[in-house]
């Protein structure tokens, strides 16, 4: 029965972005049509999340000692629906601006993207992108809430709404605290009617709730706090139930970890490791943190201090003794209790993600593919674990198979004596990376290099420094070592006479192009290589600033020349006959821009190709 109106009614209409979203919802949303149950549970579930807080400390709020639950009544015969919680309820304005507006951003754009992909919308994925509470209109065509907020002196309110156009609002006569949702079910969503079938929805995905949920008289969830629970004792399949009903995701997760600890500092957790990245992951600024516990009470679903952001792909729960329940989220933050358990359970998970490495290769790999973008960047700002998470890190090299993953450790126990630098080469793929001509030395004299192919590995590489005091080293820098002895036979192979007064042509030549001209010493079937100095950006990382800021020029490289190479050679007789050759020097422009083009930089493909074409005409001239 609705309680009595007691005011005008008055007539709101959807924001334009709203409109398009519920339209999405009613005639997009086929699949998996249950879980708006899960919505309006959880919805249920944060207002008595609210309600338990403030009836910690405020005696005067409406019910003060009302039980803490949620109550679904249906009726078969008239095939409707309700849902009614003590929680904290809404006042007018949370009733205009919360509902009403997307919950989260990108939601209708997703929405529109899998749409136009053609792709079968799954409601089932909704949990991830916050429809929330409009999920509703998969199954009604109107729905009405009544609510009373928790303030003594906060009046009631009737929203109803018919979905697509507008909604209205009005005063009504209700005691109680908390908030009723209630609706008749379309012709097609009778199902949800049925007692048999809501209940198994609930233990679907809301058995793990904090607080009961009844339908008609019956208790329907759990309500156990799983992390309590022995390491012993937990099932894989309460675990998955768990992880799911946590984090909105359909899949079980890859791992889990559990712990207890007790001494300094007082906590249990259970963590989750997610089975692939939620979609828009990486995107994603707004993060869920962790759940945070106080003596078993949830006083933050989001609790963002308990683990570095570089471990944010993290979801679980904490619960600790060491905090009053009443803490402030201010409070929580700057507490030394939340610094020790982030420093206690950083080191968990780490050390968790090592045992895997070692011992479970396949599925570490799984996580690696997924996570290790985020994870890498630890190593520039967590200072006190970076030796641990350089551990983790794998990389594709040139002593493996394509798509093999090496450690730093495995390659170091693989140099040879007198390998005194860790090497590695960038690129966008194996392929592209094995193309590199200053790979070309470490090929002929099997050092093994690793291919740095992530875009992240660009920018935390180059700060691990040292591995085992041996520093890491791009092959593309001018100054990475090369064995005496080679050295000596390649000087005795290069005439020095040529070398000189030669190369200093080719540095007239690209006089602003280039910082210096040198003969190389690790080319072997290139004619020539762009390198860069010893304090200069690795090319790849060059590149890649480039593509984020246009104006940005990068440093001058040093030309490296093969003399031994037959082009090197004829260019040198034709040097002999005329130092001012024409052709030759169109010939070094072309060697230099050829370069440039094998690392993604030449900026002036059409100047490239003329030359091109003028120096096979004369090189095909009789
Ligand atoms: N039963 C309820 N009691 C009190 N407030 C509610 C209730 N249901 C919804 N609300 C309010 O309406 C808002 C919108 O709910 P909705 O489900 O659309 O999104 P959300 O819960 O904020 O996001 P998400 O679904 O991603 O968790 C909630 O944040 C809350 O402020």
């Amino acid at each position: 029965m609705s309680e009595q109106t007691t005011g005008p009614v008055q007539e709101f209409e959807y924001q334009a972005e709203m409109k398009q979203l519920l339209h999405l919802i009613v005639h997009s949303l086929y699949t998996h049509r249950e879980v708006f149950l899960r919505e309006l549970i959880s919805n249920a579930s944060d207002a008595l999340n609210v309600a338990r807080f403030r009836q910690l400390t405020d005696k005067s709020i409406v019910d003060h000692d009302a039980p803490l639950e949620v109550k679904i009544v249906l009726d078969k015969e008239k095939g409707t629906f309700s849902i009614e919680d003590t929680g904290i309820g809404m006042t007018k304005d949370e009733l205009i601006n919360n509902i009403g507006t997307i919950a989260k951003s990108g939601t209708l754009e997703f929405l529109h993207k899998m749409k136009s992909d053609q792709k079968m919308l799954d409601a089932d994925l909704i949990g991830q992108f916050g429809v929330g509470f409009y999920s509703v209109f998969m199954v009604t065509d109107e729905v009405t809430i009544e609510t009373r907020h928790a303030d003594a002196d906060s009046p009631a309110y009737r929203w109803k709404s018919v979905g697509e156009g507008k909604f209205t609002i009005e005063e009504i006569d209700r005691a109680k605290r908390g908030t009723k949702i209630s609706f008749t079910l379309k012709e097609d969503a009778k199902e949800f009617s049925e007692d048999w079938r809501v209940k198994n929805i609930i233990k679907k995905y809301s058995n793990f709730v904090d607080f009961p949920v009844y339908v008609g008289d019956e208790k329907v969830n759990t309500v156990s706090a799983l992390w309590q629970k022995r390491k012993d004792d937990l099932k894989d399949e309460e675990l998955t139930e768990f992880y799911k009903y946590l984090s909105n995701d359909y899949q079980a997760p890859l791992g889990h970890l559990h712990v207890a600890l007790e001494g300094s500092v007082n906590f249990k957790a259970l963590l989750f490791i997610p089975e692939t990245a939620p979609l828009g992951f990486f995107r994603e600024t707004e993060y869920k943190g962790l759940h945070l516990y106080a003596h078993r009470i949830l006083i933050q679903d989001d609790c963002k201090d308990l683990l570095p952001e570089y471990l944010r792909f993290v979801k679980g729960v904490v619960d600790t003794e060491d905090l009053p329940l009443n803490v402030s989220r201010e409070v929580t933050q700057s507490s030394p209790v939340m610094g020790k358990i982030n420093k206690v359970l950083t080191g968990k998970v780490l050390s968790f993600l090592e045992d895997w490495a070692q011992n479970d290769t396949e599925k570490y790999e799984k996580f690696y593919k997924n996570f290790s973008p985020l994870l890498k960047t630890g190593v520039n700002s967590d200072f006190s674990n970076k030796d641990k998470i350089i551990e983790l890190f794998r990389f594709e090299s040139s002593a493996a198979e394509k798509g093999k993953m090496t450690s730093l450790k495995e390659y170091v126990a693989r140099m040879k004596a007198e390998q005194k630098e860790i090497y590695y080469v960038s690129g966008d793929s194996r392929e592209s990376a094995e193309r590199n001509p200053n790979l070309e030395y470490f090929k002929k004299h099997g050092i093994e290099v690793l291919y740095l192919l992530d875009p992240v590995d660009l920018f935390v590489v180059p700060s691990i420094h040292e591995y085992e005091k041996k520093s890491l080293k791009s092959i593309d820098k001018a100054d990475v070592q090369v064995s005496k002895d080679e050295e000596k036979q390649e000087e005795n192979a290069i005439q020095e006479s040529m070398s000189k007064s030669f190369l200093s042509a080719f540095k007239e030549v690209l006089i602003d192009k280039v910082e210096d001209v040198i003969a190389s010493k690790r080319l072997v079937e290139s004619p020539v290589t762009l390198v860069v100095g010893k304090e200069g950006m690795d090319i790849q990382t060059e590149r890649m600033m480039k593509m984020f800021n246009k104006d940005f020029t990068g440093s001058k490289k040093i030309m490296e020349v093969n003399l031994a190479h037959p082009l090197i050679k004829n260019l040198w007789d034709i040097y002999q006959q005329d130092t001012k050759d024409p052709f030759l020097r169109n010939c070094i422009v072309q060697l230099y821009e050829g370069a440039l083009l094998r690392e993604g930089n030449l900026t002036d493909p059409t100047a490239f190709l003329s030359r091109m074409t003028e120096i096979m005409e004369k090189a095909s001239r009789k």
